[in-house]
C-alpha cells in the first residue's frame, strides 16, 4: 500500500522559535497516523537538526531539506550537499520546486543529477513537477509534465523508482489562493502514474506516492486527498497554521 503523504513547505519563513512553537502544536494534537500515513517537515536548513529533534516524538513525523547541491562535495560557497543531510539523519529532500526551477535556473538535466545524489545517499528525493499558467492555457500540460519525468527520472532503475515520491505542483496554483479543482489534480496524477506505467509497469507506478500541491487548505484537502491517485499533498502557506495543517493532516485517506 503506498503511502499517504502531507508534507510541510516552510519555505523560507518563520524564527526558529516560532518553528518550534508551531511543530510543538502540532505534535501535543496527538494525531493518529495509520502505518502508511506521514507528515513530512520541510523546513530551512539551520532548522533541521531543532525540528527533527521535536518531530522524532511521533514515528511518522519526518524531516525533509527544501534542496540540496548536485554535488557531493566541493567548493561551492553556501550549498549543502546530500551526505551532509544523510549524516543529520534527514530522510528527505524535496528537489524540483518550481520557485527553485525558476528563481536558480534549475534544468532538468541538473535535477536528474540532485536525484541520483540524493538517493545515492539514501535521502529519497519529494520530487517536483508542474506547469506554468501559460502551459495550462495551452492546453498541453500532459506532455510538459511527461518531459520533466522523462529528463529528470527516467533513467532511474524500477527499484530505485519504486516507493518514489512526486509532487505535482501547478505554479499557477502555488500561493494565489487559485486551487486546482480536485478533478484537474486526479487528470493530472493519473497521466503521471500512466507515464510511469508505460515506463516501469504497473506494480511500480501503483507504489509512487503522487502528492498535490498549490494551495491546499483545511477546507479542500478532503476533497482534494479523496481522490484515487491523490496520494496527499504538498503546502506551503496553510503549513506555517497548526490548525490548518493538523486538520490537513486529518484529511489523509
Ligand atoms: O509551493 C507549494 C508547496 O511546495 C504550495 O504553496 P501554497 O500551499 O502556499 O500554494
Amino acid at each position: 500500500m503506498r503511502k499517504q503523504i502531507a508534507a510541510a513547505n516552510w519555505k523560507m519563513n518563520l524564527t526558529l522559535v516560532e518553528g518550534e512553537q508551531l511543530i510543538n502544536d502540532i505534535v501535543e494534537a496527538n494525531i493518529e497516523l495509520q502505518p502508511n500515513q506521514q507528515a513530512i517537515f520541510a523546513v530551512p536548513f539551520p532548522y533541521l537538526l531543532s525540528i527533527k529533534k521535536i518531530a522524532d516524538k511521533v514515528a511518522n513525523f519526518k524531516i525533509a531539506a527544501q534542496n540540496c547541491n548536485n554535488h557531493k562535495s566541493g567548493a561551492y560557497t553556501g550549498e549543502v550537499s546530500a551526505p551532509m543531510l544523510q549524516h543529520l539523519g534527514i530522510e528527505y529532500v524535496i528537489i524540483g520546486h518550481s520557485e527553485r526551477r525558476e528563481y536558480y535556473h534549475e534544468s532538468n538535466e541538473m535535477l536528474a543529477q540532485k536525484v541520483n545524489i540524493a538517493l545515492e545517499n539514501k535521502v529519497a528525493p519529494i520530487f517536483c513537477c508542474g506547469e506554468s499558467l501559460s502551459i495550462r492555457e495551452a492546453n498541453t500540460q500532459n506532455d510538459h509534465i511527461e518531459q520533466q519525468l522523462k529528463e529528470s527520472l527516467f533513467h532511474l532503475t524500477a527499484a530505485q523508482m519504486n516507493g518514489f515520491i512526486i509532487a505535482y505542483e501547478p505554479i499557477w496554483a502555488i500561493g494565489t489562493g487559485r486551487t486546482a479543482t480536485s478533478e484537474q489534480a486526479q487528470d493530472m496524477h493519473q497521466h503521471i502514474r500512466t507515464v510511469i506505467a508505460n515506463q516501469y509497469g504497473t506494480s511500480v507506478a501503483a507504489s509512487v506516492s503522487i502528492l498535490y500541491g498549490g494551495s491546499v487548505k483545511a477546507n479542500n484537502a478532503v476533497d482534494i486527498f479523496s481522490k484515487p491517485d491523490v496520494d496527499g499533498g504538498l503546502v506551503g502557506g496553510a503549513s506555517l497554521i497548526p490548525a490548518e495543517f493538523i486538520a490537513i493532516i486529518k484529511s489523509l485517506k
